[in-house]
């Protein structure tokens, strides 16, 4: 493999699942693969568990990871072709792509989307332009439309918790004060699509996902029927796609209860705000399986890391 920037990049999610638990099972099995390779971890924003479980990875390969916060210590990036820059950016993707790819054999970035532009975010242009004007390969940490590092570990979980050969996993909605990406949520349903589970989507009119990437996954606008007999909730909030970016709806009983759940194991990618998301009954017991999932961001990181370096 070479760059790792979606979920489609999984050629069979099964036997990468497989490889990820063994990799958890001897974390530092591969300590010499990565001995004198440098990954530069970039981000425009901000990260507590992309940022350290990638540099675990990273260590549990034996390379040495570099980081670097982009927005605001770094010289502001053009990304357009062409430009004449006399506005605020000092430096072009073309020039500062290249430069990082001297000092990394491997360069994963975060760039979350602007939510204003639809057609800009969907144009992934910053994970793009990387692509083009960097000479090594790209990890995605979290771009404008996906965060594959986190749909891989979601599925890993998955397949770890499961008590039945095929459960129902539901991806649920949930309020918010604030506007957020889709990535998250477009990730796990991916990477959902490509297991071998009943999987049903849960939100409120106006909040349906793009159609493209959901297909033929079912969607719901009732999120009590949607939960019936459901193994899996994960939850996430995301800001409308049909009116792009925009909050229309912080119905507070969408919030994730231990009620609505029951038996069910809940997920979040975290951070999560408590009370306004899911409350701290669901949190505070063994249903909340988000610990574990950041646990498991390092072996989906590492089994990413793995196979870049072994085609390097
Ligand atoms: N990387 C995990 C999620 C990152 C981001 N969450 C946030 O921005 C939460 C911010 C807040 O709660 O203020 C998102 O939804 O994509
Ligand atoms: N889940 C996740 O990506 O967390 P961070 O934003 O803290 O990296």
């Amino acid at each position: 493999m070479k760059h790792y920037t979606s979920i489609e990049d999984i050629e069979d999610i099964n036997s990468w699942i497989a490889e990820a638990k063994a990799l958890k099972g001897s974390p530092l099995k591969h300590v010499e693969l990565g001995k004198n390779k440098t990954i530069g971890l970039l981000f425009f924003n901000s990260s507590l568990r992309t940022r350290l479980s990638t540099q675990k990875a990273a260590l549990n390969l034996g390379m040495n990871p570099i980081v670097m916060n982009v927005s605001g210590d770094a010289w502001g990036i053009e990304f357009g072709d062409g430009t004449v820059m006399n506005g605020n950016k000092a430096e072009h993707i073309k020039e500062a792509a290249a430069v990082v790819s001297q000092y990394c054999d491997i360069i994963a970035v975060r760039a979350f989307p602007t939510l204003t532009d639809k057609a800009k975010d969907e144009s992934e242009q910053v994970m793009n332009a990387f692509k083009k004007y960097a000479s090594v390969p790209i990890v995605n940490m979290e771009s404008a439309t996906g965060h594959p590092l986190q749909g891989l570990t979601d599925a890993l979980t998955i397949a770890e918790h499961a008590k039945v050969d095929r459960p129902k996993v539901v991806l649920s909605w949930a309020p918010h004060i604030k506007a957020l990406p889709h990535a998250v949520a477009n990730s796990f349903i991916q990477a959902m699509q490509k297991m071998d589970v009943e999987f049903v989507i849960a939100n409120p009119e106006g909040y349906d996902l793009n159609r493209e990437i959901t297909k033929e996954t079912p969607v719901y606008h009732n999120q009590e029927e949607a939960f019936k007999d459901a193994d899996f909730v994960y939850t996430k909030n995301w800001s409308s796609y049909e009116d792009y970016g925009k909050v229309n709806n912080t119905d507070p009983s969408w919030m994730i209860t231990k009620d609505k759940i029951g038996k069910a194991k809940f997920m979040h990618c975290l951070p999560v705000r408590r009370n306004v998301v899911v409350e701290d009954a669901v949190l505070d017991t063994d249903s909340a399986l988000v610990i574990e999932q950041a646990n498991n961001r390092t072996y989906a990181a590492q089994l990413v890391l793995k196979k870049i370096l072994e085609n390097l």
